[in-house]
């Protein structure tokens, strides 16, 4: 891909093992960002296809072989000395043992002991995309027992990640049918964001879900959750997501939805403009199904967000 003369194309690539460990690496110290941890990877040379770049970067570093990339997150990022387009895959397929091949130190961590190492700043976001699954149910049903029920079919399904938006419950039975909840996920290590419009005590769940007109009032990071993620439908909130330290967002609606007849649609072509700046990992909703989910990545998309299309 053509980048402006000045910004650095690097293909970086978040190889895992079997097990889901990520393979980390330390910077040189003499380098840009040196003596800091990161996933292995390097620049483009001129005219090279960036799985090319990528295949070639990680057996010069670590020896391994890819077999198989798919797209993660594209992150823009300005060092003031340095500008950066960080093009990172994930490698879940790849042939040969890994070794530090230019001495550097080298570790395979798990996803949630990335904190505990010091990265260059642009790797924030890839650290929450390398956390993220592919998929984000919003859950949501007619009643407490159907709530409960539809939480049951999620988690059979293998989703992961659970937005608890159940707008439709009295006061009373939010919180009652949010335990519920709670404990059904927490036993299959499934985590919850709960919308922050329904008002609950949240402090049980992983994390909190913000509605657009809720994040556009807040200017600074909800504290002490794990996750804080975001409704956005345009460039602006999606920048603000970002300038309050949002780790991920839902854009909508990518196609034309029953629940919203009358928004248009972004549409796929919108949808990935819109990304290309958000340097947040963006999860894509409105009319998909998991079906949509290797467009959604093509598109920039963290995977895809539904509510109905989790429950087939
Ligand atoms: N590989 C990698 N580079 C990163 C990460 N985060 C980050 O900001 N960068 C920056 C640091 C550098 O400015 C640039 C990568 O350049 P590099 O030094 O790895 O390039 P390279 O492997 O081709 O090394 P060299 O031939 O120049 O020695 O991207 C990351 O997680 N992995
Ligand atoms: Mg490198």
């Amino acid at each position: 891909m053509l980048q402006p003369n000045n910004v650095v194309h690097v293909a970086v690539g978040v190889v895992r093992d079997t097990s889901g460990r990520i393979l980390i690496a330390r910077r040189a110290q003499h380098a840009h960002q040196g003596g800091l941890w990161e996933f292995p990877g390097g620049k483009l040379e001129p005219g090279e296809p960036v799985l090319q770049a990528l295949a070639r970067e990680l057996e010069e570093e670590v020896g391994i072989r890819v077999a198989a990339a798919e797209p993660l997150i594209k992150i823009h990022h300005d060092y003031g000395d340095r500008r950066v387009l960080l093009d990172v895959w994930n490698v879940n397929s790849f042939s040969g043992e890994a070794r530090p091949c230019e001495g550097q130190a080298m570790q395979w961590v798990s996803a949630y002991q990335l904190s505990d190492f010091a990265f260059p700043a642009a790797n924030l976001p890839i650290i929450a995309a390398a956390r993220l699954p592919a998929y984000y149910a919003i859950l949501e049903g007619a009643d407490a027992e159907s709530i409960v029920t539809n939480c049951r079919r999620i988690i059979d399904s293998g989703v992961k990640l659970v937005q608890f938006r159940a707008k439709t419950l009295t006061a009373n039975d939010k919180q009652t049918v949010l335990e519920r909840v709670l404990q059904q996920c927490r036993h299959h290590a499934v985590e919850v964001l709960v919308n922050a419009d329904l008002d609950l005590d949240i402090s049980q769940a992983q994390g909190i879900h913000l509605s657009s007109r809720a994040l556009l009032r807040l200017d600074r990071r909800p504290a002490g959750m794990r996750w804080v993620a975001a409704s956005c439908h345009t460039a602006a909130e999606l920048q603000h997501a970002l300038a309050i330290g949002v780790d991920f967002a839902v854009l909508a609606p990518v196609m034309p939805t029953a629940s919203h007849p009358d928004t248009p649609p972004l549409g796929w072509q919108r949808f990935s403009e819109l990304l290309e700046n958000a340097n947040l990992p963006v999860f894509a909703l409105g009319g998909l199904s998991r079906q949509d989910l290797v467009r959604a990545q093509a598109a920039g998309a963290q995977g895809i967000a539904g509510i109905s299309s989790f429950l087939a």
